[in-house]
């Protein structure tokens, strides 16, 4: 038998075998079970922080939770440790007919796609969900799939809009391509009806109320910390900087003198009696505390899309560094500090703009600046949050509605940032308040001199923190005035956590079922 003949019967056989699975599940019906969510994503659900969050707060209010998606990064425990969650994983299009022709493979991976869909959606839950969430983007297929598993099995569907799916799509091919106008109205068409819908911001509810007609309920949910986010103690950033000796070894010549575990490039341990105004410090006994002679810790977090252009960052490091060398030669006394450039993350990009910045650094012979890619587990990536200085936000929206999750976990750590301008920031960023803003790579560099001047005792750099530090809070913080937006009450500026955020967005537009507590009510 010839290769494309084995090819040809191994689709068939797989097609045939989903086929028969998904009709015979489809005739079999049972009523949606009360208190029950799906939440679809069609991606790697170890990167989806906001559909686990969706998750453990449908878990914490008793709901049954099935988070369906593709197996990828660890799951955090705070997820996986609470009960009525499970987890069921759609299988990825097979490598082997990934090696077929661009024009099959496209098609191919979509037919697959729905039918593993369908048939999660269908056969592998013990009950029809009373509701499915799903999140937008990636649009195709996931919305006809919800959409037609929910007219056959009455669960009611809400569309979590984190973006638009097409938009992506014209970043990649440009906004007149024929495929960019098949995804848009293929978001239009099967985005529009839905029980409800949740925006990632103001301006997107606003743009797709204008634009695709939609109906059903419609609410803003801001992206917003877990409660479990802050500023890390110095004993977290501590032990936190011990477990990461390995990936700090290569960078060992560039920070200060270092013996683990009584110091690590950025803390080290001090006498209680020498130390001024920690709360931990008993009388005679060593207690980390950050060290004066350390770098300034930049951290950037991002999924190396195509949508952050890093090389912004690049030129603005490559800037900084100059002015420091300038400024230790000319002005000692007002040297700038080193920098430790940590951008966390995964994605498609990340390697060669990884190899950029090393190529950069060699051939203009770095001394103040390095830069370090990293993947840290959900606790250790808050932590890391909490023990940095400043925080860098490159997120430019393709829609110019959705807002950096990165900036929301950074203000949940306390951590003020400079951020990219882009439409719809102002309703995350105030300029000169929790954050700069930045347009270029020169206003960038720029704005890290200013903030690293006199580091670590910079007056802007606690300027800028002190409107954060005030608990990423449970109230919004005195330097925040209330964006007054007075006929839209959704853009009025409030700082919450999720939890608090989602129990008033969230579950009175589920609140038929959903137990409130009395405070709720
Ligand atoms: N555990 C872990 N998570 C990380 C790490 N690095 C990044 N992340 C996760 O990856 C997110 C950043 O990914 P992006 O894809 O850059 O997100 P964004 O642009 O900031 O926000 C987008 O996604 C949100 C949620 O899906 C949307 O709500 C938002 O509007 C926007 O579209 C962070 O918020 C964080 O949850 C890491 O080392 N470890």
């Amino acid at each position: 038998m010839t290769s494309s003949s084995t090819t040809r019967l191994a689709i068939t056989l797989v097609l045939s075998y989903a086929v028969v699975y998904v009709v015979k599940s489809l005739l079999k019906r049972d009523p949606p079970r009360s208190r029950s969510v799906a939440l679809v994503v069609l991606g790697d659900i170890g990167r989806s922080p906001r559909m686990m969050y969706h998750a453990q707060s449908f878990a914490k209010h008793e709901f049954e939770t099935y988070i369906i998606g593709y197996a990828g990064v660890k799951l955090p425990t705070s997820l996986l440790s609470l009960p009525r969650i499970s987890i069921l994983h759609i299988g990825t299009f097979p490598t082997f007919l990934s090696k077929l022709p661009f024009i099959l493979v496209g098609p191919l991976k979509v037919i697959y796609q729905v039918l593993a869909l369908t048939y999660t959606l269908t056969s592998k839950l013990q009950h029809t969900p009373e509701y499915i969430m799903v999140q937008n983007p990636p649009s195709i297929p996931t919305l006809a799939v919800v959409w037609a598993v929910s007219k056959w099995k009455g669960s009611k569907v809400i569309i979590d809009w984190h973006n638009l799916g097409y938009s992506i799509l014209a970043l990649k091919l440009g906004p007149k391509h024929p495929l960019v106008r098949i995804a848009e109205w293929f978001e239009r068409k099967f985005g529009r009806k839905a029980f409800a819908h949740l925006f990632v911001t103001s301006a997107m509810k606003n743009l797709l109320e204008r634009e695709f007609h939609l109906q059903g309920k419609r609410e803003v949910l801001h992206d917003r910390p877990p409660e479990s986010f802050h500023r890390s103690s110095a004993f977290e950033s501590h032990q936190l900087f011990i477990d990461l000796r390995d990936d700090f070894s290569p960078l060992f010549s560039f920070f200060p003198k270092t013996e683990y575990p009584a110091s690590t490039p950025f803390t080290r341990l001090e006498r209680a009696s020498s130390m001024y105004g920690t709360p931990q410090a008993i009388p005679d006994q060593e207690t980390p505390a950050y060290r004066p002679d350390r770098p300034a810790l930049l951290v950037s977090s991002t999924s190396w899309t195509a949508d952050e252009d890093f090389s912004i960052l690049l030129d603005s490091l490559s800037l900084y560094e100059k002015k420091a060398q300038h400024k230790a030669a000319s002005t000692p006394e007002n040297k700038l500090p080193k920098i430790l450039m940590v951008i966390t993350g995964k994605g498609p990009e990340r390697d060669a703009y990884m190899k950029q910045f090393g190529q950069r650094q060699k051939v203009e012979k770095w001394e103040y600046v390095r830069c370090k890619s990293m993947w840290l587990s959900s606790e250790n990536y808050s932590i890391l949050l909490g023990s940095a200085d400043l925080g860098i936000s490159l997120h430019t929206s393709s829609s110019g509605v959705d807002l950096p999750m990165k900036v929301v976990d950074m203000f949940g750590c306390g951590l003020p940032v400079c951020a990219l301008d882009f439409p719809c920031l102002d309703e995350l960023v105030k300029d000169g308040v929790n954050g700069l803003v930045f347009r270029s790579a020169e206003q960038l560099s720029a704005q890290l001199e200013s903030v690293l001047s006199g580091f670590p005792n910079s007056k802007l750099l606690r300027h800028l923190a002190s409107s954060l530090h005030q608990e990423s809070a449970k109230t919004p913080p005195a330097h925040y005035p209330p964006t007054h937006v007075e006929e839209d009450p959704s853009n009025i500026w409030t700082w919450t956590s999720w939890e608090v955020n989602w129990e008033r967005v969230v579950l009175p537009l589920i609140a038929t079922h959903a137990v409130l507590r009395e405070d709720q009510l």
